[in-house]
């Protein structure tokens, strides 16, 4: 969801997690509060009964000050299309793989297909009131252009009347964050893997004009070889070479300097941000510890002389130290430039050669974690209120 002049996102306070909204967003949010959905909902009936009540009347769509109806759909065209109630049945949902920031990211079997996806679940209403429709669409029409080994593959985009969909491909192996927390520190081989294929993506996104802004280890999902998905284009923006932009946001931890500060700032700052993830998967930390916002981020970004500790290799202490450069024109940013590096010396950067071999340290980590989600039913209506049926927890 990533329009530069409208990212907004929620995020926990005080967490690694705290992502920044612009704050043209924090006004924004209110105006759309009393909206069309809200109070339909806070009068507890759905849409559907409301389109019962209109027809039988022969009524037209209302002109009060709610949104009309149509518009609950139109809206959200055309990157997420309507499917009738029957467009779903071959979609059996197997269980909730995460809660998202928005709504839950389920594990769905494609019957048709026999083929196991995520779909991602968020409630029109909350994207209304929290003002990121365009964001929203803005990150479906971007997850459809990008194609990459490394880029999680996206699958369709659709609406019922209450939600919205997004279904990609699935990623057995959760993300890169529960990794690292159950490992805690990774051995460089599989650091120069990781790094190799991340620089790949954002070398891809880079040239076809796209800048991530939101790179971290949660937004990293790990196929069933261990192979690194970057996903979650919902700050990304379309950028050209030579151009900047301004808006302040990302996750805290990982925004460079000029992020904070406002910018003007270009793809480099995804430079920085893959910086603090290699060094936490390196040396178990970060280079930077959080701070309550943005402000206090950069004092702390800017007086910052992070310990780089003495087991790391020379090449690799050297990548860490040249990705978090505070002078973004001095930052590594080029794929010529890593591929020259000694930290990546053969290394390829050819994603096929990449994926030649099961990433073993996770294949090991992964092995005795593995459990199978047990099937739920098969709904009629996908858009009814999917968590009344979920009987498994969301993991938190
Ligand atoms: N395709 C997938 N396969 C497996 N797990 C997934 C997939 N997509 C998401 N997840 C899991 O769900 C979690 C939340 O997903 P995601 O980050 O897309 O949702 P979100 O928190 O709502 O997004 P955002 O970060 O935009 O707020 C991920 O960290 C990951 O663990």
């Amino acid at each position: 969801m990533g329009a530069a002049s409208s990212d907004t996102k929620g995020g926990s306070p005080l967490s690694t997690n705290l992502r920044i909204r612009p704050w043209k967003n924090l006004l924004n949010d209110n105006s759309l509060a009393a909206s069309g959905l809200d109070r339909l909902w806070a009068t507890g009936r759905t849409v559907k009964e409301r389109l019962k009540t209109t027809q039988a009347t022969g009524a037209q769509e209302e002109k009060t000050n709610d949104r009309p109806l149509s518009q609950c759909i139109s809206l959200f065209l055309p990157e997420f299309p309507v499917w009738s109630p029957t467009g779903q049945t071959h979609l059996k949902i197997l269980g909730c793989v995460a809660k998202g920031s928005l709504g839950p990211v389920l594990k769905v079997l494609d019957c048709s297909q026999q083929k196991i996806f995520a779909v991602k679940v968020l409630p029109k209403g909350e994207i209304l009131r929290r003002n990121t429709l365009k964001q929203c669409k803005e990150e479906v029409s971007i997850q459809r252009h990008v194609k990459h080994p490394f880029i999680q593959g996206f699958g369709e985009s659709w609406q019922g009347q209450r939600h919205l969909y997004i279904m990609c491909s699935y990623c057995s192996f959760g993300d890169l964050y529960s990794l690292w927390s159950s490992s805690k520190c990774i051995d460089e081989d599989t650091v120069r893997l990781f790094g190799a294929e991340l620089v790949s993506v954002l070398a891809y996104l880079h040239d076809v004009g796209i800048i991530h802004r939101d790179v971290k280890m949660e937004n990293v999902l790990l196929d069933e070889r261990g192979h690194l998905k970057l996903t979650d284009f919902g700050f990304s923006s379309q950028l050209a070479f030579g151009e900047h932009v301004y808006t302040i946001c990302g996750t805290l931890q990982y925004m460079a300097p000029e992020v904070l500060s406002g910018g003007p700032y270009n793809h480099s700052a995804d430079w920085w941000s893959l910086g603090v993830l290699l060094f936490a998967l390196a040396t178990g930390k970060f280079p930077v510890a959080p701070e309550k916002d943005h402000v206090s981020m950069l004092e702390r970004v800017n007086q910052g002389s992070y310990d780089i500790p003495e087991h790391l290799s020379h090449g690799l202490a050297h990548l860490l130290k040249e990705l978090l450069c505070k002078v973004p024109r001095l930052r590594l940013r080029y794929l010529h430039q890593f591929k020259h590096h000694p930290f990546f010396r053969s290394m390829s950067f050819d994603p096929i050669l990449l994926q030649k071999f099961p990433v073993e340290f996770v294949m090991s980590m992964r092995k005795s974690e593995m459990t199978d989600l047990p099937e739920i039913n098969l709904f009629e209506d996908f858009d009814c209120e999917l968590t009344d049926h979920l009987t498994l927890p969301c993991p938190a």
